[in-house]
């Protein structure tokens, strides 16, 4: 097992008396990118400006290849902890060709062939004399990434470094950065606040909320086993039933729900995703038969409908109790409104969280 490229331990960072980076530990191997996730001022950036050695921790260790670059007593200035930095205003410097733009952090002789390789690698060759003000913000962006890397930094920081994209271009660099960067093999840790570039970048999702990272795992994991309500509806819409434990078990209008390990008479949400709702029609008043994957149907009465594009958002309002329950159906079903419809939920797709405050 490789040593990682990047460990973080515990650490604190307070600005006045407020904590805002609270006992934060991670590890990053190499070729490894690793998202911080998280909603705005949870302590994503603050985390990373430790990271690079432009903000001092107020305690825990960062190690770069198992070396201590910062603890209580070494700190060692940025530009010799060997990390490369992407932030969303990624400035190049105007007065400098792309080609002498990437070749800045590099002294050796050997900087023309680095410079020709990035460029190449970035599908930017024919611009090599080209000046910033002539580019594109997508291919400015290639130059600050082929910059960023021309010094072959371990660890590359990137903090929200798509965000001044627009969408379809997004997806496109997006995909690119990942490639070169995983050619590279460098360590990466983003900062988003976006769940969808996430899951589409990293390959373990740190997900923090107010200063702790709460979860970690990969896309997938994190996506199907969410640590908390919260957790799950960082990621899509979620729909929330209210339950009482009885026996390990929950009542629902939906049928019985496992409640493993949670004491009796605890109060529980059952959240489930809209997208693992089944809708089935009525017939004369009835719903479907119970099934033991999807339980028993509720009826409910369309309230409205949307189209979305690759699928359907369809609202119903439960005859159970007046509640609004979201259905997200694949292309086009689009039912009136006033239209009654039954419901069946995926059991394998439920997650059953003691109830809390929020
Ligand atoms: N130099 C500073 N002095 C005082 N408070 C600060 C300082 N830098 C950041 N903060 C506060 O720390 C908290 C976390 O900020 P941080 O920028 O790390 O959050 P973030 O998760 O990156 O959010 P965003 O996505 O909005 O940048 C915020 O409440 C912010 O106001």
């Amino acid at each position: 097992m490789p040593a990682p490229r990047l460990e973080i331990s515990h650490i604190v960072k307070d600005f006045g008396g407020r904590r805002v980076v609270d006992d934060v530990s991670l590890t990053v191997m190499p070729g490894q990118v690793t998202c911080l996730l998280g909603p705005s001022g949870c302590g994503k950036s603050t985390t990373l400006r430790i990271i690079a050695g432009v903000e001092k921790q107020s305690s825990g260790t960062i190690l770069v290849d198992g070396k201590m670059v910062c603890d209580g007593d070494v700190s060692l200035p940025p530009e010799e902890r060997h990390i490369g930095l992407m932030f969303q205003d990624f400035a190049l410097f105007p007065h400098l060709t792309v080609g002498q733009n990437v070749a800045f952090g590099l002294q050796s002789r050997k900087a023309t062939d680095r410079v020709h390789a990035l460029l190449a690698k970035v599908g930017m060759s024919a611009h090599i004399n080209d000046y910033p003000h002539q580019l594109s913000g997508g291919e400015q962006q290639r130059i600050a990434l082929a910059r960023a890397l021309a010094p072959r930094p371990r660890i590359m920081l990137m903090d929200e470094p798509f965000s001044g994209l627009d969408d379809r271009l997004r997806d496109d660099i997006r995909d690119e950065t990942l490639e070169v960067l995983k050619s590279e093999g460098t360590a990466v840790l983003l900062v988003t606040h976006e769940p969808g570039e996430a899951m589409r970048m990293a390959d373990e999702i740190a997900l923090m909320r107010n200063g702790k990272i709460v979860q970690r795992g990969a896309p997938y994991n994190i996506y199907n086993t969410p640590k908390d309500k919260a957790a799950a509806a960082f990621f899509s819409d979620i729909n929330v039933l209210k339950g009482k434990v009885q026996g390990a078990l929950t009542d629902t209008p939906f049928g019985q729900f496992l409640a493993p390990g949670v004491p009796d008479g605890t109060e529980v949400d059952i959240v489930i995703r809209p997208q693992h709702l089944k809708i089935d029609f009525d017939r004369g008043g009835r719903g479907p038969n119970p099934t033991p994957e999807d339980g028993t149907a509720a009826r409910g009465v369309v309230e409205r409908a949307r189209f979305m594009g690759a699928s359907s958002l369809v609202e119903f309002r439960m005859d159970f109790d007046g509640s609004i329950l979201k259905a997200v159906v694949p292309s086009v079903f689009l039912p009136k409104p006033g239209m009654p419809l039954w419901l069946m939920i995926r059991r394998d797709r439920c997650f059953v969280f003691p109830r809390t405050g929020s």
